[in-house]
């Protein structure tokens, strides 16, 4: 029997999703999907063949259900799903900071429930999906999550518990690279480069950057030692980082985005 899987309020993570399920070969016929404006679910299966449904027929049909609403709408969405879900379908939560104990206590006793961060990556399908079981999933539950986020990218399986630091490495992760890229763009400019030529050297640095990282084994300080010449141009950039904070200030970053994920689970809007 085909498995029907429901993306339930698709916006951009939900989208990206189900675009890299389209690509990986899933049938746009087994794929539904919800939306809170008739355009926007018009818009979804114009694009990309797949039916849209309200979230009770999602929650009577489908036989996994991917929950990727914002965090502060979960409470909303599950209230009205919650009478239709029958306890033997998978759900599988999107959300950032919503522990899969909110899901349990609000749907029917022993249904399985997944957590899962991805990141917009998942658009080019280099995401990193990190997925944690509920108390009632199944390793053939983590099993199935993991077939449809590998879709878009990586996955790698922790402890619920890492769930935030998670959040604030790779869920937010791309941000910070995007926003290293605007500012270095801006030091391009303050140097007279034009604007074009400026983000093309900055865009392809960090490609190439990247593709050491994961391909050559090396430690990145090491990575870094073989740029930084003794007198050298880069030492001089590097000290100007340390004089700033930087290090520091990234640090301090990532632990106020995690601290965000964990607000989020006691419904901070
Ligand atoms: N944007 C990102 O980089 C990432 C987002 N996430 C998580 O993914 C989730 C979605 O984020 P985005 O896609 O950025 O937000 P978004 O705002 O683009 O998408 C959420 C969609 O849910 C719809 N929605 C809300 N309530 C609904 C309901 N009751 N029924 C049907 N549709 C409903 C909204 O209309 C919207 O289109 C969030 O929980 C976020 O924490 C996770 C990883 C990365
Ligand atoms: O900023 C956010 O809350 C979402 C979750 C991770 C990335 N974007």
């Amino acid at each position: 029997m085909t498995q029907k899987v429901a993306v339930l309020g698709t916006g951009k993570i939900g989208e990206a999703l189900l675009s890299g399920m389209i690509r990986a070969g899933w049938a746009p016929a087994d794929l539904l999907v919800t939306a809170r404006r008739p355009e926007r679910a018009q818009e979804l299966q114009e694009r990309h063949g797949v039916t849209p449904v309200t979230n009770q027929e999602a929650a009577k049909t489908a036989d996994t259900l991917i929950l990727t609403v914002k965090p502060q709408d979960m409470g909303t969405l599950l209230d009205e799903l919650a009478p239709h879900v029958p306890a033997d379908r998978l759900v599988i939560s999107g959300a950032a900071g919503i522990p899969t104990s909110f899901f349990e206590e609000r749907l029917a006793q022993r249904t399985p429930v997944v957590r899962v961060m991805t990141n917009t990556p998942a658009l080019v399908d280099e995401a990193m999906s990190v997925i944690s079981a509920g108390s009632h999933a199944t390793a053939a539950h983590l099993a199935h999550a993991e077939e449809i986020f590998g879709a878009v990218g990586k996955t790698l399986r922790v402890p619920e518990s890492q769930q935030d630091a998670c959040t604030a490495l790779s869920g937010s992760g791309p941000a910070y690279f995007f926003y290293l890229v605007e500012a270095m763009t801006d030091a391009g400019i303050l140097l007279g480069l034009p604007r074009d030529k400026a983000h093309d050297l900055i865009v392809q640095s960090a490609i190439g950057a990247a593709v050491m990282l994961r391909d050559s084994g090396e430690h990145p300080v090491k990575l870094r030692e073989n740029v930084t010449s003794p007198a050298g141009t880069t030492i001089n950039a590097i000290r100007e980082l340390e004089n700033h904070g930087v290090r520091a200030a990234l640090i301090a970053a990532l632990e106020a985005a995690r601290d965000r994920s964990r607000a989020l689970a006691s419904g901070n809007s």
